[in-house]
């Protein structure tokens, strides 16, 4: 069955639970910084192994110590669903570990 897109309102509620992140109303994302290049690049693959796992997929842009992730759901025309929510809370309970803040 196809997620139900979230209303603007449920998606900033969502987002109570999840700092930093936020939405312009298309998409959720938030940009993490790091000491040091390799850590945000090693957070990159971690990510992608989760992304195949759960079979949703983020944009995600690297640049020298920051990494930026935005996801919305393609399959219902690029809103934000609960599978870019549950993304989103897998990639904060690793973050820590890669020393992303
Ligand atoms: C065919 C495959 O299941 C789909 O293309 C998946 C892959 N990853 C995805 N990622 C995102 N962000 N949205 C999707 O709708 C989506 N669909």
């Amino acid at each position: 069955m196809a997620p139900q897109p979230l209303t603007r309102e449920e998606t900033e509620q969502a987002l109570a639970g999840l700092p930093h992140w936020m939405t312009d109303g298309d998409s959720v994302s938030r940009t993490y910084s790091f000491e040091k290049h390799l850590p945000a690049a090693a957070m990159v693959v971690h990510i992608s192994a989760i992304q195949e796992e759960l079979n949703h997929h983020a944009e995600l842009t690297l640049g020298y110590n920051t990494l930026a992730v935005s996801v919305n759901t393609h399959s219902v025309g690029g809103q934000v669903t609960e599978l870019d929510i549950a993304l989103a809370r897998r990639i904060e309970a690793i973050a820590p570990g890669h020393g992303a803040s």
